[in-house]
């Protein structure tokens, strides 16, 4: 179900949503070891990090998960629940700063529970094992049976040309939680599991508005013009941003020229733009727009613009197999959805009526961003089939 790269170039599957990540709500239901440092540290959205000399009661500073050196029978592993469920195409393990401690080798499984699947409660802390009691309720769950997405692979120490470990993972299912193998014990810093996530659509009424493309309702960025500061993949995270790093920033464009000018409605005229494209989780018909630009103080854009498209899943296949960037260029029939519009720094601008085009049906849009800047979140509510007027 896997297969593992050492190329220092990412794979194309780390552009997916990272369904585990804190932000989007993944959460460490249990762990054998939070010894030297504890396993949440695995989801945390930023790059880790290293404290020269720093040391607690418990040994060395790190950031990631760290368990003991075992004394005892048996190896380490934690459970980790999605914050979005979904399907996974690759995993990253991220050993960086474990070098003399980094677990050498790991192994991934996979289940999808139903909804109240209960676990031991836990209180993660440094110093400490799970308990006997504590094991003994993890093993009614049974989640050494879970189906392995990645069998026990050899990892890379965590200095900096060999600490990013990547698998690509074939399955198609959907899944709910992940179990984490460290074989024997030993530090991983970050786990990012990537892929896209599905939600049941048969439970979603025809008149009811649901945000299309959040990354929770199988929303996906397929490709971008520039995402140096921020991926435009965090634009449809859940909830607001938390800061300017939660949101896609591109860099200031070199072709701006050096005196700006604006047209009669007020919108610069610069000759270069930025733009995302992202396959809704669901086609449908969009009626309301949000755009955020939430914490973008001196680098809010200009304006923005939304076309939209209607692709089949063979379409889509053949434009990005072409040229993955040539989905957010010309060669698609793209309709406007939205005008260019005026924004302004961190505010929320809500839209609908006769600002939303009626473009009906459609799967995927281009949001554009003249002539660069940061956008933390678009919403993009609409009906996920065409409704019946006389039912609305
Ligand atoms: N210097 C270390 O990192 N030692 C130990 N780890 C921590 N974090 O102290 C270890 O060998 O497992």
């Amino acid at each position: 179900m896997s297969s593992t790269t050492t190329s220092t170039t990412p794979p194309h599957f780390t552009q997916l949503n990272d369904l585990a990540c804190a932000k989007a709500g993944g959460r460490v239901l249990f762990a054998t070891d939070d010894w030297f440092a504890v396993a949440d540290n695995l989801l945390k959205g930023d790059p880790p990090q290293w404290k020269e000399g720093v040391f607690t009661e418990y040994g060395k500073w790190m950031d990631g998960w760290e368990s003991r050196r075992k004394r005892m029978e048996g190896h380490d592993w934690c459970i980790v629940q999605l914050g979005v469920s979904g399907v996974i195409s690759g995993v990253e393990v991220d050993t960086s700063y474990f070098t003399g401690n980094y677990a050498p080798r790991f192994s991934l499984q996979a289940a999808c529970l139903p909804d109240g699947t209960t676990f031991p409660v836990r209180q993660p802390r440094m110093g400490t094992a799970a308990s006997p009691q504590q094991l003994a309720g993890m093993e009614e769950i049974k989640t050494e049976e879970w189906t392995e997405l990645v069998p026990m692979t050899a990892l890379r120490p965590g200095y900096p040309d060999t600490c990013q470990n990547y698998f690509h993972i074939t399955s198609t299912q959907r899944w709910t939680h992940v179990r984490l193998n460290m074989y024997p014990d030993g530090g991983i810093a970050r786990l990012h599991v990537y892929g896209i996530g599905s939600k049941d659509w048969s439970t979603v009424k025809s008149n009811e508005l649901v945000d299309l493309v959040a990354m929770d309702n199988g929303g996906v960025c397929l490709g971008f013009s520039n995402a140096h500061y921020g991926h435009p993949r965090n634009a449809i995270g859940l909830g607001r941003a938390d800061n300017m790093g939660d949101g896609w920033e591109t860099a200031r464009r070199l072709d701006r020229p050096p005196i700006l000018k604006a047209d009669e409605s007020g919108v610069l005229v610069v000759p270069g733009c930025e733009w995302a494209v992202y396959r809704l989780g669901h086609p449908g018909v969009i009626l309301k727009i949000e755009i955020d630009t939430n914490h973008f103080k001196g680098n809010y854009p200009d304006s923005c613009r939304i076309e939209a498209c209607t692709l089949s899943p063979t379409e889509e296949k053949a434009v990005l197999g072409r040229d993955r960037a040539a989905i957010g260029n010309e060669e698609v029939k793209w309709k406007t959805l939205l005008g260019p519009t005026k924004l302004s720094a961190h505010r929320r601008l809500f839209l609908s009526g006769g600002q939303v085009q009626p473009v009906g049906v459609v799967s995927h849009v281009r949001l554009t961003m003249t002539p660069d800047g940061g956008i933390s979140r678009m919403r993009l509510w609409g009906f996920s089939r065409a409704p019946n007027p006389a039912k609305l």
